[in-house]
């Protein structure tokens, strides 16, 4: 990872090539990222890098990158070519890359934890702000938070369900609604499915999705129809995951507003709050006329700094 001039012996200074080797390692129910604070869009974050950073072996290990940099620099130095709908010049944006270094629109359980780290590291002083990311603005709350944990509401905005398509898991085919979450899903809620045969799926025999129907990949999601509600009014269900440049993940937060719509619209319905569980842990999703939102924890867990050539395979 190149970050202009390397100054590997000299002490951290901030805006310094050091400070951005520095990392915070978080996860979202489980969906674990690597965050670079990278304010100015120094770092020149290249597919073969992310995957390096995030591969589990070689790097960190994540299941995504998150780099927390102003929206206005990432203009500047032409990341983006211009600002997305509803995000400001000076709002912090998350920067979002998958494990295999591919970038996505949005990452759901991304901005719980991205806000986390603005808000624990005091990157920013109150509990209610925006996150810029390549599907648009992000209001987010964060209702509690320490070091470590908080409690996170992320409003996902609007939710569109655009027909049907199928999935091939090893030899068994899913139905499913195709969900635009600012990024492509496949969301199949299974009639009869229990926790326990959901728990029983096996994605290493393949996930085939139609590349017709969805030309840019897409995250799928397999779903157990809902439970009876539960006391706060919400429809319990199940979810597990395999994501667009990933693989099989312990939870994906755009992947879970996805489930709750397909859910809903299964049903004939299209607004209601569902507490879905993934083997990551469980969050709330709400679906209104207007938007959605997600609201469930997140871990700050490691900081450390990466080695000046770390990038640098052996001779
Ligand atoms: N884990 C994320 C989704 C990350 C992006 C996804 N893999 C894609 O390529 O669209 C989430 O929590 O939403």
């Amino acid at each position: 990872m190149t970050a202009t001039q390397s100054t590997a012996q000299s002490p951290a200074r901030p805006g310094s090539a050091s400070d951005r080797r520095r990392f915070v390692k978080g996860h979202g129910t489980q969906n674990d990222f690597v965050i670079l604070t990278d304010p100015a869009a120094d770092l020149e974050l290249t597919e073969p890098t992310v995957a390096a950073l995030c591969d589990r072996r070689r790097g960190i290990g994540a299941d995504g990158l998150l780099r927390v940099v102003r929206s206005a620099a990432l203009v500047e130095r032409g990341v983006l070519t211009a600002l997305p709908d509803g995000v400001g010049p000076d709002d912090w944006f998350m920067d979002y890359r998958n494990a295999d270094g591919s970038i996505a629109e949005m990452c759901g359980n991304g901005v719980r934890v991205f806000a986390h780290h603005l808000r624990a590291s005091g990157l920013v002083a109150d509990d209610a702000f925006t996150v810029g990311s390549r599907a648009g603005a992000r209001p987010v709350i964060v209702h509690s938070h320490d070091e470590v944990r908080a409690d996170v509401t992320v409003e996902m905005g609007q939710v569109r369900l655009d027909g049907e398509s199928l999935v091939r898991i090893g030899d068994d085919a899913y139905r499913g609604a195709m969900v635009d979450v600012g990024n492509p899903h496949l969301a199949c809620v299974v009639p009869d499915m229990s926790a326990a045969d959901l728990a029983a799926v096996d994605f290493t025999a393949g996930v085939e999705i139609d590349s017709q129907a969805f030309p840019h990949g897409a995250n799928v999601e397999l779903v157990t129809p809902p439970g009876p509600v539960d006391e706060r009014g919400r429809l319990p269900a199940a979810m597990r995951v395999f994501e667009r440049g990933v693989g099989e993940t312990r939870s994906c937060g755009t992947g879970l507003v996805a489930a709750g719509a397909a859910i809903l619209a299964a049903g004939d319905q299209s607004t209601g709050t569902l507490c879905i569980t993934v083997p990551g842990g469980r969050v709330e999703v709400g679906v209104r006329t207007d938007g959605s939102h997600l609201r469930g924890p997140s871990m700050l867990v490691a900081d450390g700094e990466l080695r000046a050539g770390w990038d640098r395979l052996p001779d």
